[in-house]
């Protein structure tokens, strides 16, 4: 289990994390998302026991993790930390880089794991080529490997899937995912990707110029968001001042996603299209509503300047909230 207590450390500049309280459970995933420079490094280089803290204290299981001054190697064999400058040994193979890592296993239970992570990380064509003559995103995949070819009780991932394209993305978190799970390590992983937080998460921390906002199941994160910055973090968001639009909510301002408002042929709502943005699966229409954008989703495209009526979908959002 990992007890994180009021972890703090600044850099030099007094920019880095303060006070972050946290409980996992082995084989818990938990996401870490927030603008850029709100600390996401930081804190997972902490983790890892890199820093030494200015207050608080990181415990895995019966172990206290302690930073450089108390290590002479920083860092925790149990623990892995892929950071965003994947550390590869450039002049050996693929291959190689992952196999110098396996545990001390007989040679057939080793090429076993190897062969499995060259196969899941989609590394056959390039397992014998030299690590330098890679792209970006063939050497983050080496590296991902390479994390788990001795399995970590805890991985830290930095932006795992930054180098790699759209294409190969989906089907990898999902493989890396399951993986893990299946092998019942704990991750923590700081990502900008809200595909990648809700459907492999099951703890989400939101943070801001260091803080902590929130730190909830992501179910939780998503469908209450406790401001309007952890629920921007997700996608596009309405701001709802329940006087302005006369409605029966306990809070003053309501956060609605523009899945719950609808088009309607009457309603007490008119508004004007101002923009319309392709999505795929939907379109994303931007109107103007007494000179204050709101955001719906319609399956059809509209008409820009039209007039519409809308309409918030109540059980919807009622279940959402409740
Ligand atoms: N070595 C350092 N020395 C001084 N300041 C640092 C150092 N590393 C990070 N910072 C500062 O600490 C803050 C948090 O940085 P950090 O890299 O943890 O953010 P992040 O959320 O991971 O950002 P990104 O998403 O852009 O990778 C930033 O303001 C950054 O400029």
């Amino acid at each position: 289990m990992l007890k994180v207590n009021g972890l703090t450390y600044l850099h030099e500049n007094d920019k880095g994390v303060s006070n972050i309280h946290f409980e996992l459970d082995k084989g818990d995933h938990l996401a870490l998302i927030g603008e850029s420079g709100c600390g996401k490094s930081t804190l997972i280089k902490s983790l890892y026991g890199l820093f030494d803290l200015d207050k608080g204290s990181i415990q895995w299981n019966e172990q206290k993790i302690l930073g450089p001054a108390y290590n002479l190697v920083p860092g925790y064999p149990k623990f892995k930390h892929l950071s965003q400058e994947f550390d590869l040994m450039p002049f050996t193979t693929s291959e190689e880089n992952i196999q110098k890592y396996l545990s001390r296993e007989t040679p057939e239970k080793n090429k076993k794991r190897s062969d499995e992570l060259i196969s899941l990380f989609d590394l056959d064509d390039v397992k014998h080529q030299k690590v330098k003559t890679l792209s970006g995103g063939q050497k983050q995949r080496v590296a991902i490997a390479q994390a788990l070819a001795k399995p970590p009780e805890l991985i830290l991932l930095d932006e795992p899937f930054s180098h790699i394209d759209q294409f190969l993305k989906h089907r990898l978190r999902r493989r890396l995912f399951q993986f893990l799970k299946k092998e019942d390590i704990t991750c923590i992983f700081a990502t900008h990707d809200a595909d990648d937080v809700l459907p492999f998460s099951d703890y989400t921390m939101v943070l801001k110029d260091g803080e902590a906002q929130d730190f909830r199941t992501t179910q939780l994160v998503f469908n209450k968001p406790k401001n309007e910055y952890c629920a921007s973090l997700f996608g596009d968001i309405n701001v709802i001042e329940k006087t302005k639009f006369n409605l029966e909510f306990e809070d003053d301002k309501v956060l609605i996603f523009p899945h719950e408002i609808s088009f309607k042929k009457v309603s007490e709502y008119q508004g004007i299209i101002k923009s319309t943005y392709f999505k795929g699966s939907h379109y994303l229409i931007e109107l103007d509503f007494n000179s204050k954008s709101i955001f719906a989703t319609s399956q059809v495209n509209l008409k820009l300047n039209d007039k519409v009526y809308f309409d918030f979908d109540f059980e919807r959002i009622k279940q959402r909230l409740n």
